[in-house]
C-alpha cells in the first residue's frame, strides 16, 4: 500500500475533527500530501467517520487522478490539489463546516484578529473569499474554489504561511499547515477565534481590532526565529 505513514497522520486528523466538535455527521474532510511523490491523501466523499480507516483513504495525484483506492475521493479534492500547487511549503489541509467559522463565511465577512487567542495563531484578520460566479460554479466548482482562494491572498497580499485559513463566503473554512495535524489545528483555532470575535463584537457593538504591536509580540514570540514559548 502506498504511503503508508502518510495514510495513519491523514486517518487521525479526520477523526479528530469529530472529537473536536468540528464536524456534524460527514461535513469536512482532511487531507495530507508526499511532496516527494507529489501525491496526497484524502478522505473518500460521504463516508462516515465510523467507517473511516487508513486503508480505505484515497491517493491522488495532484491532476485528480486516483492512484489508489476503491472508493470516490472528497469532492473538494480538486481545491486541496490546487493549494498544494500554488501554496508552497504546505503539506495538509482540512475543510470543515464548523458553525462559527461558517457564520462569519455565511455573512461574508473576514474574522478580524481582535484577541491574542487569535495573534498566537493567525498573524493577522482570517480573510472571507468573495463567492464565485455562476460560471465558475458551472465547471470546475472545486478548482475554482482553490484558485479564488489563491486569488485573494494575491489581492490582499496576506502570507499563507503566516494566516493559515480562509472562508469562503456562503461556504466555510479552509485551513492548510505543515501537515494533516497542524491544518486540523488551525481549523479549531479557527473556530475558537471565530466564536471569540463575535461575542466580543456583540458586547461593544464597536469596531475592535488588536493593535499591530500586540499583534507582532503574541504571533512572533510563538513563531519565527524570535519566538520563545514553549520548551523547544
Ligand atoms: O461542502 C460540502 C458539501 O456541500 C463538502 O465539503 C462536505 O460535505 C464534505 O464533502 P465530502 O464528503 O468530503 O465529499
Amino acid at each position: 500500500m502506498l504511503l503508508e505513514k502518510l495514510r495513519l497522520e491523514v486517518y487521525q486528523a479526520n477523526m479528530a475533527l469529530p472529537e473536536l466538535g468540528l464536524v456534524s455527521f460527514t461535513w469536512g474532510n482532511v487531507s495530507g500530501y508526499d511532496a516527494q511523490s507529489q501525491l496526497f491523501v484524502i478522505k473518500p466523499s460521504g463516508l462516515s467517520y465510523e467507517q473511516l480507516t487508513p486503508a480505505n483513504l484515497v491517493v491522488l495525484d495532484l491532476s485528480g487522478n486516483v492512484v489508489e483506492g476503491e472508493l470516490k475521493p472528497s469532492t473538494d479534492a480538486p481545491t486541496h490539489a490546487y493549494l498544494y500547487q500554488h501554496f508552497s511549503g504546505i503539506g495538509g489541509i482540512t475543510h470543515t463546516h464548523s458553525s462559527w467559522a461558517v457564520a462569519y463565511a455565511a455573512a461574508g465577512l473576514d474574522v478580524p484578529v481582535v484577541s491574542t487567542t487569535h495573534a498566537d495563531t493567525f498573524f493577522g484578520d482570517v480573510p472571507c473569499v468573495p463567492t464565485l460566479t455562476a460560471k465558475e460554479l458551472t465547471e470546475n466548482y472545486e478548482q475554482n474554489t482553490g484558485k479564488a482562494i489563491v486569488r485573494t491572498f494575491a489581492e490582499r497580499g496576506i502570507n499563507h504561511l503566516t494566516t493559515s485559513a480562509a472562508l469562503m463566503a456562503q461556504h466555510g473554512p479552509f485551513t492548510w499547515g505543515k501537515d494533516a495535524g497542524e491544518s486540523v489545528y488551525h481549523a479549531k483555532v479557527l473556530e475558537v477565534t471565530a466564536e471569540i470575535t463575535h461575542r466580543a463584537m456583540q458586547l461593544t457593538h464597536a469596531d475592535i481590532h488588536l493593535p499591530q504591536h500586540l499583534l507582532d509580540k503574541h504571533y512572533q514570540r510563538k513563531h519565527g526565529k524570535t519566538a520563545y514559548y514553549g520548551q523547544a
